[in-house]
């Protein structure tokens, strides 16, 4: 029998909406509580993962400083002339580095995006703008010690969810110490109302799930993210100031046997906010978000996770073992 003290869920309701049920998540005693809480914290990761595969994270170590200029950094980038942008982008499938990329067609996502895998791979370097000027270095060392600290993230919440899991706490490390990850900036930039209302399947970021094990995302406090709850309908998940919306990848479902959810979402335009006035204009603010996408080493073979089948259980293994890089590779081909 589970200890019942391990029960107490350090966690409180975001979102509840059409069976969706979206916790914010306290992981500072993760960090600094006792083993019980420790584990506490561990199970209510993992159960938000195995439930509506969404959480929102506070006290997750990184300091608002830092988030707050990654994003001036971010819009800076942006705001650079099309020619500078165009310069610095690439579209090699395997590193999910599609650079600038503005879609067009009858309903485009309405987004750029810039993309920034592991410094330093052969063959698929990252494209800087620090060549420019001193904003573009500047722009570089904010990016590459960000992408650090997320890394740093991501193997804390891969060791809780380890010990959410029943699974040794550092089960994990191995598979994710390389730091296969991508960094991805947003911008959605501003937009006429109208271009909403003329077209009702318009969106600035289609309905999708995402590939890796899991995301982390940074909001502003736009809002416009929204989540598909097990009833079909798509929830909004309004920004919390100073969380990190962190979402289960397909990888992760798959590696652990559909135990734990990778949701589909999308983003769409913001809720007007009342009493602001800006019901009254006629163009939507633009909006930042930064997704960082975490990865298992692209060396490692993912297969179903101890404690997830078995004959015992009477549950099989429902895939086929694969790479990690093998697997997100086919996903992101599929989609050019
Ligand atoms: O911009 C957002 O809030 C979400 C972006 C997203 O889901 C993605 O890029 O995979
Ligand atoms: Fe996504």
């Amino acid at each position: 029998m589970a200890n019942p003290a391990l029960e107490i869920h350090p966690a409180t309701t975001a979102i509840e909406k059409d069976d969706l049920v979206i916790p914010v998540i306290d992981f500072g005693p993760f960090f600094s509580g006792t083993p019980s809480d420790k584990h506490a914290v561990a199970l209510s990761i993992t159960n938000a993962f195995k439930t509506s595969g969404f959480l929102y994270l506070k006290a997750h170590g990184i300091p608002p400083s830092i988030v707050s200029r990654v994003f001036t950094s971010s819009s800076r980038f942006f705001s650079r002339p099309q020619s500078q942008k165009d310069s610095l982008g690439w579209t090699t499938p395997q590193s999910n580095r599609e650079g600038i990329s503005t879609l067009r067609g009858s309903a485009p996502d309405l987004k750029e995006t810039l993309e920034i895998g592991r410094e330093g791979v052969e063959g698929l370097p990252n494209h800087w703008p620090d060549h420019l000027d001193d904003e573009g270095k500047d722009f570089k060392e904010t990016m590459l010690s960000f992408f650090e600290t997320c890394k740093n993230l991501h193997r804390q919440i891969m060791s809780a969810i380890a010990l959410g899991m029943n699974l040794p706490e550092h089960f994990f490390d191995d598979f994710v110490n390389e730091g296969d990850n991508n960094l991805r900036l947003l911008h959605y930039p501003a937009v006429r109302k109208e271009v909403f209302k003329d077209n009702p399947n318009q969106v600035r970021a289609g309905e999708h799930s995402d590939y890796g094990s899991v995301t982390l995302l940074f909001q502003d406090r736009h809002g416009g993210l929204q989540v598909r709850s097990p009833k079909g309908t798509f929830v909004d998940a309004t920004p919390i100031a100073d969380t990190i919306v962190v979402n289960a990848g397909d990888l992760l479902a798959r590696w652990s046997n559909d135990t734990i959810r990778s949701t589909r979402h999308r983003v769409i335009q913001p809720p007007i906010p009342a009493g602001e006035g800006a019901a009254d204009s006629d163009t939507y603010p633009s909006r930042y978000s930064i997704a960082y996408f975490c990865n298992p080493n692209n060396n490692k073979l993912i297969e179903a996770l101890p404690g997830t089948y078995g004959e015992d259980m009477r549950i099989e293994k429902k895939y086929a073992d694969i790479t990690a890089g093998d697997y997100l590779v086919s996903r992101l081909t599929a989609t050019i």
